[in-house]
């Protein structure tokens, strides 16, 4: 019953994580599993800049890239039910924190070192944070990534589960927080 009143079904779910833990992909199937509208603040900043991150990041640069990301995560805050992903720099900005955290019911996607360095060439190229980084520097910043995720509501461990299983664990966990919902 305290999850009912912490987590009430009009709440937005917002997923966050470090970059390639699966927050697009998962964040997606659990939207389709709740039959929920899905939004990527990533994707909603391509489409302003009707560029790729990486584009985004090189011609305008990063502090432009944080505004509108704090811009656009504060709008679809306030939207109810939906579920959005983050990109996984969001929660250095405390503003976005506290938006999220106050409004939605935050969601951490969490992987260990070891799972997640096998992801890398999945994702360097579209990551312009990475890039020119070496293993060294990029399991630095993974582990102080670490801190700025700390700050949640739930959290779930991705390590040695493929997306549906991590989408159907996640979907599972919130069905008795719904149906609670849809009874009251
Ligand atoms: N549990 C998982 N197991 C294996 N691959 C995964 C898993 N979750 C995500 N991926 C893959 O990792 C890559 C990054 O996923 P993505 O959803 O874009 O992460 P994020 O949005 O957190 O950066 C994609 O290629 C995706 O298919
Ligand atoms: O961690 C970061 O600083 C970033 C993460 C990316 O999103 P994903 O976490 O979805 O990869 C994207 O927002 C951008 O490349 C910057
Ligand atoms: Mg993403």
């Amino acid at each position: 019953m305290s999850n009912f009143k912490m987590f009430p079904k009009e709440k937005s779910i917002v997923f966050i994580g470090f970059m390639g833990v699966g927050k697009t992909t998962i964040g997606k199937l659990v939207a389709q599993n709740l039959n929920r509208s899905f939004i990527d603040i990533d994707e909603e900043i391509e489409k302003e800049y009707k560029m790729p991150t990486t584009e985004i990041f090189k011609t305008i640069g990063e502090k432009a890239f944080r505004e509108k990301e704090k811009a656009l995560i504060t709008k679809f805050c306030s939207q109810k039910s939906i579920i959005i992903s983050v990109g996984g720099g969001a929660f250095l900005q405390k503003e976005v924190r506290e938006v999220c955290l106050s409004n939605c019911t935050v969601i951490a996607l969490d992987i260990s070192w070891e799972q997640w360095k096998e992801r890398l060439d999945k994702i360097i190229d579209s990551r312009p944070v990475l890039k020119g980084l070496s293993m060294e520097e990029i399991e630095a910043l993974f582990y102080k990534r670490k801190e700025i995720y700390v700050t949640h509501h739930l959290k779930f461990t991705t390590d040695h589960l493929t997306e549906e299983e991590v989408a159907n664990d996640i979907t599972e966990s919130l069905k008795p927080i719904s149906e609670l919902n849809d009874s009251n």
